[in-house]
């Protein structure tokens, strides 16, 4: 024994040796890692005392590809094929192509948002400034096609939430309100700063003003760049300009603005400095938007006929036509060599860009406006709490619709089971008009708050993920806050259902078990929202989680202790019923009603008490402590659940792999030599 423990000594010395290596060299890798961030922080906020400063920032890509695996792993689809170009600080630049043409795959890409894959793979080049890209450092902001918001917030409750949550903590209260107050000056946000933003059900502001305020929430964080995917989508004629002429402003201030955009009116497009087309993932122009594009579309012999508005004339010249087989071949023999022509020409144009880049570096100055202020100190848990649980408060409270309808439902299904067990009395048959009502009482309860969340959570996730994927706050505070908030709301709806049920179907009298009816549903309720919020986690949509909801409890509901005796529960089938939060619910009803009581019996066979009814369901031995503990359980393992599936599925971003060498043909230095 000594002699073995002898020899283990050097091992173990050497283990230990190894260990403190290994922990070294990772220490000696996170300070390289955390002065990278440091210097490229640096880069990207402005502080205090440079108030009002944007940090040009200058993008320059190249060779970037995309390809997809088809499904069936045989094909493989090119989304991006070689694309190279720059985006310039002070500039507007436009994507346009066709649709399917790889315009939000690119815009993904350039953002360092293109969701992750295991059938993607995205290679080549990312510059900023000159400077490789340390992707996770590169802070940008990406106003997307769809608004999503907190709709029963106002505008400027969602600026300043967001504002609170983004800058930095040193800011005063005063500057903070002062520079919420500029960018609704700035975005025009002004005249609807107190309006509700709205939602299917109410509606509230504009979709021009969502889709500004969109852009309003993007630019608190001070980013010098800024996407924006087809921002016009879904805008009328006025609208559109509007918020296109808030994008050109920002590139006046000195923000990089790049935007992906369908078929613009000619007054749109006279606001681009640059310009982009794709198609199907190839480029077929990069380079400057207005003269120098349609001169070099007719040095190729296409020239755009006059008061033509270049952006149909370009999408006309670039789209496959398929309405025949002869259209077809030559609409892809123009886009072919438009496509050639372009590789060819490539190097000379953005050899031009790269002269010009050099001219843009060093600091802007907006026109003399007090604007964005950030820092990297970010707010403390104990503070995000406190702002999320403000906003959970007045989104709960203030969904007046929501709450109606929910409200409706409990008092009118209280008083359909009421009629229908109207004063039940004592007789033999009351017995299982008892058990019934509580199953059917358990049952309504756990559905309605099931359903309740499952419609609202896969929207409200996926305002979440944006701003987790922005690190705004921690999914802790956001959970806690959400539960803590939604408590008297979410309570005083089987508080109703039971207050108006309890009295009519005459139930036990005694006070105590009229309270502790009503704190059994209140907290099943509760459970039954827990297990809503998983759902609504895993479910990919709302439509998804409602399908998914309804049919996990059916299988609780089949176990909840009325249907199928838990004696004669088959054993592959056990853990259901323990598991069943119906069950538990229905469990603790019974006894808080059964114990005590009397009924009248005739027959010897006939059960006299609560007790012999409760013996026949084989609850006699429980108590409702007991029930109400499984109870408890039950609802922490659903929200342990919720959060262990939110913090698995925060959005994953594809990786940019450096292009194999035979793949990069035009590498960054060849750019700008
Ligand atoms: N994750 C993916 N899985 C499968 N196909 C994808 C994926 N991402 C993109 N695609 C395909 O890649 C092509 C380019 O898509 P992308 O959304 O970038 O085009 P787009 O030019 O923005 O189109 P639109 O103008 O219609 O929005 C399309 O054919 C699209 O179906």
């Amino acid at each position: 024994m000594g002699g073995g423990l002898g020899n283990a000594g050097p091992v173990l010395g050497a283990l230990t040796a190894a260990l403190l290596l290994a922990l070294s060299r990772k220490k000696k890798k996170v300070k390289e890692e955390e002065a990278v961030v440091a210097e490229a922080e640096e880069d990207y906020y402005v502080s205090a005392d440079t108030v009002g400063a944007v940090k040009p920032v200058d993008l320059q890509w190249s060779n970037l590809s995309c390809s997809l695996l088809e499904k069936h792993g045989k094909h493989v689809k090119y989304l991006l094929n070689n694309v190279s170009g720059e985006a310039k600080a002070g500039h507007l630049l436009a994507i346009m192509g066709p649709s399917g043409s790889g315009k939000t795959t690119l815009l993904n890409v350039l953002a360092g948002q293109l969701n992750a894959s295991p059938r993607i793979t995205l290679s080549g080049y990312l510059y900023i400034n000159g400077k490789p890209l340390v992707s996770s450092t590169h802070k940008v902001a990406y106003v997307r096609q769809d608004d999503l918001f907190f709709s029963q917030l106002t505008v400027r409750e969602t600026l300043s939430l967001a504002s609170e949550l983004q800058l930095s903590s040193s800011l005063s209260h005063e500057e903070r309100k002062q520079y919420v107050d500029n960018i609704l000056y700035r975005l025009g946000l002004v005249s609807c700063a107190e309006s509700r933003v709205g939602d299917a059900k109410v509606r509230g502001i504009s979709g021009g003003e969502k889709k500004r305020l969109s852009i309003a929430c993007e630019l608190i964080a001070s980013p010098s760049v800024i996407f924006a995917d087809e921002p016009t989508t879904g805008l009328d004629a006025f609208q559109a300009e509007r918020v296109m002429e808030t994008l050109q402003n920002l590139a006046i201030d000195g923000h990089t603005v790049v935007c992906s955009i369908h078929q613009p009116r000619g007054s749109i497009y006279a606001k681009f400095d640059d310009l982009i087309l794709l198609a199907e993932g190839s480029l077929v122009y990069a380079g400057q938007a207005q003269d120098q594009a349609l001169s070099y579309f007719s040095k190729l012999g296409h020239p755009c006929p006059q008061h033509v508005n270049p952006a149909e004339f370009f999408a006309d010249i670039i789209s496959v036509d398929y309405s025949s087989p002869d259209n077809e071949s030559k609409t892809r023999k123009r886009l072919d060599s438009l496509v050639e022509a372009f590789r060819k020409q490539s190097s000379e144009v953005l050899s031009d860009v790269s002269i010009q880049k050099q001219d843009a570096i060093g600091v802007f100055k907006p026109s003399g406006r007090r604007a964005i202020a950030t820092g990297s100190k970010k707010i403390g848990w104990w503070k995000q709490f406190r702002l999320l649980l403000k906003r959970a408060w007045l989104q709960t409270t203030r969904d007046g619709p929501t709450n109606k309808v929910r409200a409706n439902m409990s008092i009118s299904s209280a008083i359909i089971f009421g009629s229908i067990f109207w004063r039940m009395g004592f007789l033999q048959t009351a017995i299982q008009d008892r058990m019934g009502l509580l199953q059917v009482a358990a049952i309504n309860t756990a559905m309605a708050a099931l359903t309740k969340t499952v419609n609202v959570f896969p929207k409200e996730r996926q305002v979440v993920d944006r701003e987790r994927a922005k690190n705004s706050y921690a999914l802790g505070p956001y959970l806690l806050s959400k539960l803590i908030a939604e408590i008297p709301v979410g309570a005083s709806f089987p508080l109703m259902f039971g207050t108006i049920l309890y009295p009519m179907a005459g139930l036990n009298t005694a006070l105590t078990r009229f309270g502790q009816f009503c704190g059994v549903i209140t907290m099943e309720a509760f459970a039954a929202s827990a297990m809503g919020l998983t759902v609504g986690a895993m479910a990919p949509t709302t439509e998804a989680a409602m399908a998914l909801g309804p049919s996990l409890m059916t299988v609780f509901i089949v176990f909840g202790g009325y249907y199928v005796n838990s004696e004669n529960t088959p054993a592959f089938f056990r853990w259901i019923p323990r598991v069943s939060l119906i069950r538990w619910a229905f469990q603790a009803l019974c006894l808080n009603e059964f114990r005590g009581l009397k009924f009248e019996h005739q027959n010897s066979y006939d059960l006299q008490t609560g007790e012999q009814a409760l013996e026949r369901m084989s609850f006699g031995k429980s108590t409702i402590k007991e029930a109400i503990i499984q109870e408890g359980r039950i609802l922490l393992f659903w929200y342990w659940m919720s959060y262990v599936l939110l913090k698995r599925n925060k959005p994953k971003f594809q990786k940019l792999e450096l292009p194999s060498p035979n793949e990069s043909s035009v590498k960054i230095e060849e750019l700008n030599e």
